[in-house]
């Protein structure tokens, strides 16, 4: 029998951002990719994301939470998820805040509301190695890249807020088909660990929306650290408050980039859909 098999996992999404949590505090089992990818396909459970938690590495923290997207590669931030994996660990206890570790450090997250919640993400990152790119460049706010009318350059402000982005901002979302352009970007030679690539358009200085096509996941109907990144873009540029509301396809998130300590904060709400139970046969399956 396979070593997942028998385990329950849980439904969730974060404004249809699909997320599968799977807990292993109690295993030393750590997936592979092939694994994830029999998760991702396994019936009813296709996610964006799963978040598997791991007993917890650092004093003060509940879990050491490793992400996967959909394709079986790892990711260093997923705020969505994130913000379910708070719902799931709070259940158990009465604290309204938590920290939980990831590749990315040790994220602070808060209880909102019943269904709602907060996580701190960290400094963005704004250097060419940090981000990162395949060499430097003039300016990472500034990269351009020949997708705009007639081939003319469109700008992207780069950023790592825990992952890399790539953030557009643009003055007509419409003209702009991101299931084309997101596989390309993706991969551009620029980006040597691909990239979350966003197109956003300021609507107001405190309400931005935006599209994105996620690494390792593609259209996606949020993205929480693509969140993060269009408003850290949006405010490098000079277009938006610190604190504003960004609307995705799936609902919107709130973002506030800290001016005291830098930190990015992305709160919103999280809906729990079901449990389910891994089946042996979709690891042999996966194997053939
Ligand atoms: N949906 C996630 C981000 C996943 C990022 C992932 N696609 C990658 O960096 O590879 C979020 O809410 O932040």
């Amino acid at each position: 029998m396979h070593p997942l098999a028998r385990r329950l996992v849980t439904k969730m999404n974060g404004i249809g951002n699909e997320i599968v949590l799977l807990d292993l505090r109690d295993s030393p089992y750590e997936l592979d990719a092939r694994s994830v990818r029999a998760i991702a396909q396994a019936p009813d459970l296709a996610f964006d994301q799963l978040m598997v938690l791991h007993a917890p590495v650092s004093a003060g923290t509940e879990a050491y939470v490793r992400i996967y997207n959909r394709d079986g590669s790892e990711a260093g931030a997923c705020g969505n998820g994130t913000r379910c994996v708070a719902w799931t660990l709070m259940q158990d206890t009465p604290h309204e805040t938590l920290r939980v570790e990831t590749l990315n450090g040790i994220l602070v997250c808060e209880r909102k509301g019943e269904r709602r919640f907060s996580v701190e993400m960290g400094r963005p990152r704004f250097g060419w190695q940090d981000i990162p790119l395949s060499g430097p460049v003039p300016d990472t706010a500034a990269i351009p890249f020949p997708i705009g009318p007639g081939g003319t350059p469109l700008l992207a402000a780069a950023v790592n807020v825990g992952n890399p982005h790539a953030v557009f901002l643009v003055d007509d979302l419409d003209a702009y088909d991101l299931s084309v352009l997101g596989p390309a970007l993706e991969h551009d030679a620029i980006f040597p660990e691909r990239a979350n690539i966003s197109f956003a358009q300021v609507r107001e200085r405190n309400h931005i929306v935006v599209r994105v096509w996620e690494r390792g996941a593609g259209l996606t109907y949020a993205c929480g650290s693509a969140a993060c990144a269009v408003l850290v873009a949006a405010v490098r540029r000079g277009l938006a408050e610190r604190n504003a509301v960004i609307s995705l396809p799936g609902g919107d998130l709130h973002v506030t980039w800290r001016q005291s300590d830098d930190q990015v904060v992305l709160a919103g709400p999280v809906e729990l859909e079901f449990k389910a139970i891994l089946e042996s046969r979709w690891f042999e399956d996966a194997a053939a």
